[in-house]
Order: C-alpha cells, then sequence, then structure tokens
C-alpha cells in the first residue's frame, strides 16, 4: 500500500444472509476504492446505497464476503488497528445519566488514557464541539445537535489519526450542520483523515475533497468535487456589476472569436447561506421582526409582509 494511501478496499463485497444462510441482499458489490492521508472523503448514495455497510466493513465489525480492505497498512479484520480510529456511529448510544464530561472521561478510560492525558483532551474537546456550557448537564436533557456533537467528541477522545464519521450530520439543523461541517475542516486542518457517509448533496459538496457515489451498493461515481461538478464546456467571468453598453461591447468581442453570450445575471446565495445569515442577524438584534438587508431588497418596515418588494430605482 503506497504511504500515501491510509484506507483502501479491494473488490470489497457484503451479501447479508437470512436465517437459513441464504443470500438476501448484495448490500456491496466489488467496491475498489483509495483514501488518501489528509483528505475528506465522502461516501455518497441514497438510503440502503451500502454506505453503513462499507463503514462497518472497514472497522471490522462485519466480515466481508469476499475482497479486503486495509486502514493504516493493516486489514480492516484486525479490530486493534481500532484504537488509531475513531468512529461515529449512525446513533451514538450514549449513557442518558452521564453528563458530558463524565461520558468522555468513561471513554478515555476505555482506551487507558492516563489521568492528567484524559483530563486534558476532555477538555479541550468540550471545548471544541462548543459544549462548555452545558458540560455538567446530563446527556439526556441534550438536544439532537447537542447529542451530536458529544458524539463526536467521544469519536475523537484516542486523538485517531482517521475518522469514520456515518452520516454526522443527520437530524441537525443548518446551525448545527455547519458547526460539524467546521469542526470536520478543522480535522483536516489538524492533518486528520475523515472519511463521512451522507445523501444531504449540499454538505457533501460543502466539505468532501473526494467523494464516491454508491447506488444499491455499486460504486457509481469517484472524483474530486469539484472535477466532478466542473461543467467544462462553459467558460465563466465574473465582474463587478457592468453598465448595458458595456455588457453589449463584451457579447461583440465574444461573437467575434466565434463564441456565444449564454447568460448575463446576477449569482445567486444558497439556501443555507441565507438562512445562517438570517439567524445569527436575528441573535444579535433579537427584536427586528424582518432583516432585510439584502441589496435590491428594501427591508419590510413593519415585518407584517405586506409590502412588496420592488426592484431598487423603481416606483411600485
Ligand atoms: N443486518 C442486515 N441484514 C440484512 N440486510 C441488511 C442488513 N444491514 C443492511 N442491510 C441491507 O443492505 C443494504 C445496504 O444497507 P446500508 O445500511 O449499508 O445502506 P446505507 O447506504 O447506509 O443506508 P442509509 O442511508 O439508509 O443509512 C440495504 O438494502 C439494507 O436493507
Amino acid at each position: 500500500m503506497n504511504s500515501d494511501v491510509i484506507l483502501e478496499t479491494r473488490n470489497l463485497t457484503k451479501v447479508y444472509r437470512d436465517f437459513w444462510g441464504r443470500p438476501k441482499v448484495l448490500a456491496l458489490k466489488a467496491l475498489d476504492l483509495q483514501v488518501r492521508r489528509g483528505e475528506i472523503f465522502g461516501l455518497l448514495g441514497p438510503n440502503g446505497s451500502g454506505k453503513t455497510t462499507t463503514i462497518k466493513l472497514l472497522l471490522g465489525l462485519l466480515f466481508p464476503t469476499e475482497g479486503e480492505a486495509f486502514l493504516m497498512g493493516e486489514p480492516a479484520t484486525n479490530v486493534a488497528k481500532n484504537e488509531r480510529i475513531g468512529y461515529l456511529p449512525e446513533e451514538s448510544y450514549l449513557y442518558k445519566f452521564l453528563n458530558a464530561e463524565e461520558t468522555l472521561h468513561f471513554y478515555g478510560r476505555l482506551f487507558k488514557l492516563d489521568n492528567a492525558e484524559r483530563k486534558k483532551r476532555v477538555d479541550q474537546l468540550i471545548d471544541m464541539v462548543g459544549l462548555s456550557a452545558a458540560k455538567h448537564r446530563q446527556i439526556r436533557e441534550y438536544s439532537k445537535g447537542m447529542q451530536r456533537r458529544i458524539g463526536l467528541a467521544q469519536a475523537l477522545i484516542n486523538d485517531p489519526e482517521l475518522i469514520l464519521l456515518d452520516e454526522p450530520t443527520s437530524g441537525l439543523d443548518p446551525i448545527g450542520t455547519s458547526e460539524i461541517k467546521d469542526r470536520i475542516r478543522e480535522l483536516k486542518d489538524r492533518g486528520k483523515t475523515v472519511v463521512l457517509s451522507g445523501h444531504l448533496l449540499a454538505d457533501m459538496q460543502d466539505i468532501c475533497d473526494r467523494i464516491a457515489i454508491l447506488h444499491r451498493g455499486e460504486l457509481k461515481e469517484l472524483g474530486k468535487v469539484r472535477d466532478l461538478l466542473t461543467v467544462q464546456d462553459v467558460t465563466q467571468i465574473k465582474t463587478r456589476d457592468l453598465p448595458e453598453a458595456a455588457v453589449a461591447e463584451i457579447e461583440a468581442v465574444i461573437r467575434r472569436h466565434g463564441g456565444e453570450l449564454l447568460a448575463v445575471d446576477h449569482p445567486t446565495t444558497t439556501l443555507e447561506e441565507l438562512f445562517l445569515r438570517i439567524v445569527r442577524d436575528s441573535e444579535l438584534h433579537p427584536g427586528r421582526r424582518r432583516v432585510g438587508d439584502r441589496p435590491g431588497m428594501p427591508a419590510d418596515g413593519d415585518g407584517d409582509g405586506s409590502a412588496a418588494a420592488t426592484p431598487a430605482g423603481k416606483a411600485s
């Protein structure tokens, strides 16, 4: 295995069998994959496409029907290698009557961290996932987002070099999702390798360097997100707002070169960015009922939504 490759699967195949040992579901079919050190790699696919099965095979929690996988040079079936891996399952099973601090100390003890090291890591991780203010509250009182965050902290207690996250943003609202994505980016900045699964396309696009798209257990696409999404036969030029005369001149130049001007428009933001901005503004200005700070969109003064938004400069 090339030293740059931290995880590799070869012909990895899983057939689930029924009670009588008869093949029931072909959950993963001959998966060949390589993940490089330091990248954020996404396993993307609809429900039932084999993402969780792949992660469980990598951890040695399931035995492959055919093929093999290697993580950090060790066979996946060697569970001792999991001491160097962080794992966030699709659903974390946390002890509801422990608080965040006790939970992390519990897992730190499982990894046999000494007292001083364990205390240092627990404090750092609670801070990293933003639970300092709630660290003495029992997990049963936590919201879904807080539970996902403590699950992530638990997955990192052994300071792993490879982190497997099964749907890390499942059940989270856009703010919780954005926070988890920030934490995952930080892990990459610290040189960690992250493999995550998901089916929320915008999140995967945002965060992954490379993705594999699975469908019914088969690998359908693999590559850098940027390459997969680039429309090669269209050139896009961005500039500050231009007067019509300038656009006409540019169009003439494009025609002279045998081209065709396909579109002149203003970019749109994503609904996620808009949502996050509104929630953050609302936290800063709790009394304000509607935040109309988008260029060209007049604020609705009394916030009752009755005033129609008209293009800037035009009378209604
Ligand atoms: N223990 C099992 N016994 C039998 N079939 C199973 C078992 N676990 C998973 N499967 C089947 O294997 C296929 C792949 O399931 P898997 O959970 O790996 O998909 P997934 O991509 O993680 O889905 P989701 O997004 O819903 O979590 C599905 O058809 C599923 O029904």
